[in-house]
């Protein structure tokens, strides 16, 4: 676990980046920074690896201040990723990724960097290009599996995924998420992004102004109980519709299949979209409101078709919850 105890950061010129911060970062968790700009997340991320040093109060990783560890040593165990990557232009992708490693040892470097690169899902063909050779996308890759090199247990990683358009970003968050369930590496995340957020954060920690917290809390608990009036206006209008996300569609009763065109095997024939019992209330909700018919089809594992759900039985659904 890291923790923030009561850390100011005030810097020469008297900007008080950070005040009086208590947070709390679970071990095997990702912990979101939000915020907006120049609200103390940055400064915050970097007195954790030492770049930065508090002016006040401690962080502490399981329990030791990392003031007490040599800033090198500490670092060695605290992947770091930041915005556009920070690739060493005149290096090899492979090179990139090997400049961690080549600090701790040596020993079968090569093989584990490509194995890494693949784990992020770049072909060992793109191994000996230079970064200016790669799309965007492919180089905040290339970031994070150097990051992920040393097999450090904390990863910092400041708006990783900004600088590639929404599409790219959208599959970057999939597929980090998708390692991090294998790793389960304490990591910490700074974005500006509240979508970004809510999908990548376990706990997400809202900075205001001035570098103190406004909430710390799961997204589900931010988008339905917001602490404040800022909070709710960051969190966005849409909250409410995004908040479906959390809610499951299980107790939704299914309607017959009337109208519904099925193939030998009951799969159903020229629907745009399906949903699977798990899905969520949101997912449900927008396949109705873009179908015609203002229906959305439920499938089962085999893509057989298992009822049908009208727009009005979710709202049904919702007012039973309330
Ligand atoms: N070296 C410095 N000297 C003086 N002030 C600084 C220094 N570094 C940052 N600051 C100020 O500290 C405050 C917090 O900056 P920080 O970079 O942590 O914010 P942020 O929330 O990460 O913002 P952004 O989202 O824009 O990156 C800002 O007012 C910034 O101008």
């Amino acid at each position: 676990m890291i923790t923030f105890e009561a850390v100011r950061k005030q810097f020469p010129d008297g900007t008080v980046a950070v005040d009086d911060l208590d947070l709390e970062l679970p071990t095997g968790r990702i912990t979101v920074f939000v915020g907006p700009s120049g609200c103390g997340k940055t400064t915050s991320l970097r007195m954790i690896n030492r770049m930065l040093e508090p002016t006040g109060g401690t962080v502490a990783i399981d329990g030791r201040d990392v003031r007490s560890q040599d800033p090198a040593t500490l670092r060695r165990g605290i992947g770091y990723v930041i915005q556009h990557a920070g690739l060493f232009p005149h290096k090899t992708v492979l090179d990139n990724v090997l400049t961690v490693p080549r600090l701790v040892g040596r020993g079968r470097e090569r093989h584990r960097a490509l194995e890494l690169l693949e784990r992020v899902g770049l072909p060992a063909a793109l191994a000996d290009r230079y970064p200016a050779q790669l799309s965007g996308g492919q180089q905040q890759r290339v970031g994070v599996a150097r990051a992920l090199a040393a097999d450090p247990p904390v990863m910092l990683m400041d708006e990783p995924f900004s600088a590639v358009d929404p599409v790219v970003r959208g599959q970057l968050q999939e597929e980090f998420l998708r390692l991090q369930a294998e790793l389960g590496k304490t990591i910490a995340i700074v974005t500006h992004d509240i979508d970004e957020a809510v999908v990548l954060g376990d706990r997400i920690a809202v900075f205001r102004q001035g570098g103190h917290l406004a909430q710390v809390g799961t997204p589900e608990e931010l988008l339905t109980k917001p602490a404040d009036a800022f909070v709710r206006d960051f969190v966005g209008r849409d909250r409410g519709y995004r908040g479906l996300s959390f809610q499951g569609s299980e107790g939704l009763v299914l309607r017959p299949l009337d109208g519904v065109a099925l193939d030998e095997q009951g799969r159903p024939v020229g629907v745009d979209g399906t949903f699977r019992a798990g899905d969520s209330l949101r997912v449900v909700v927008d396949l109705t409101l873009t179908s015609p018919t203002g229906t959305a089809v439920q499938v089962d594992d085999q893509g057989r078709a298992t009822g049908l759900v009208h727009h009005h039985d979710v709202v049904d659904l919702l007012e039973k919850r309330r």
